[in-house]
């Protein structure tokens, strides 16, 4: 497996796909940053006019509703509906599900649109499956991992799509298979936006990758082990954030099937 996930790793390199995002105004920089870093190309563009012929040209595309507002909203929607209907792979992040009636109603407009990747972290995989009316199963209030597990199933039956939850465990499924991930370090959830570039670089993997579930899980792994090294040697959330950077860039083999710690069920 080490040596599968390395090799996309290494594809993302050479291949350095085109990857288009709408992101929030929070993190476009550092996520930027860190797809160039790991060896894509990132573009930021969410002007209506431009939406499909950019999507022409991507290998992939990355959604992120994280400083939504009505034009952007619609962008979004415009750039699902394309990546859809012309088959590239797009993902999906759905910062703050739950939080508000709005980023509920746009989510629900752009589920339908099947998203090849969902990543959240756990409670805004759990938000997602029941804010979206159509999903019959209930949540229960069981403990909280459990609980977005089901979550995440359910989307992942309903929309056909691959569920990413991350976290201090980051867990990735589809309808046949589980993978469980345990890399990365607590410090992460101090800096803005990791869960975000790591969206980023799913969009990188998928636009490469045939198979879709081991490209989540290359890109989970390799922010997750850049992450571990990275925290080794800083003194808080500001280095972390440039030494991550770096460690997208200098990541070897070595260092990353060393540290890899992965369960496929
Ligand atoms: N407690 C933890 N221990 C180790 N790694 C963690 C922990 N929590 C998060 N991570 C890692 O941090 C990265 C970001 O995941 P997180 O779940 O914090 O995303 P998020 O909540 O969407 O973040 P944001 O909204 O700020 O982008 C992932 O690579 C994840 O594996
Ligand atoms: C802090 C913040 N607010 C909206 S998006 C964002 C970045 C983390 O998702
Ligand atoms: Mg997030």
């Amino acid at each position: 497996m080490e040596k599968i996930l390395w090799e996309l790793v290494q594809l993302v390199r050479q291949q350095s796909p085109l990857v288009h995002n709408i992101t929030n105004y929070g993190v476009m920089n550092n996520t930027a940053n860190a797809l160039l870093a790991a060896g894509a190309s990132p573009i930021m563009a969410h002007a209506k006019s431009e939406i499909k012929e950019m999507i022409a040209i991507s290998h992939s595309v990355v959604i992120n509703i994280g400083t939504l507002d009505e034009y952007w909203s619609e962008s979004m929607i415009m750039a699902a509906d394309t990546a859809h209907s012309t088959g590239k792979p797009w993902v999906l992040d759905p910062v703050g599900a739950g939080a508000t009636s709005f980023r509920d109603e746009v989510l629900n407009r752009l589920l339908p649109y099947q998203p090849t990747v969902i990543r959240g972290n756990a409670s805004e995989i759990i938000a997602l499956a029941k804010a979206n009316i159509t999903v019959t199963k209930g949540v229960d209030s069981t403990a909280k991992s459990n609980e977005a597990i089901d979550a995440a199933r359910s989307l992942a039956g309903q929309y056909e799509a691959i569920v990413c939850i991350s976290g201090e465990t980051d867990i990735i499924l589809d309808h046949q298979q589980e993978i469980f991930i345990k890399n990365g370090h607590p410090l992460m959830t101090k800096v803005t936006g990791l869960g975000c570039s790591a969206t980023a670089l799913i969009g990188a993997f998928i636009g490469i990758a045939e198979n879709k579930v081991l490209a989540v899980a290359a890109a989970m792994a390799v922010i997750g082990i850049a992450g571990e090294l990275a925290a080794e040697e800083s003194n808080g959330p500001g280095s972390l954030q440039v030494n991550l950077t770096d460690k997208l860039y200098s990541i070897t083999e070595q260092e990353f099937s060393s540290r890899l710690k992965i369960e496929r069920l």
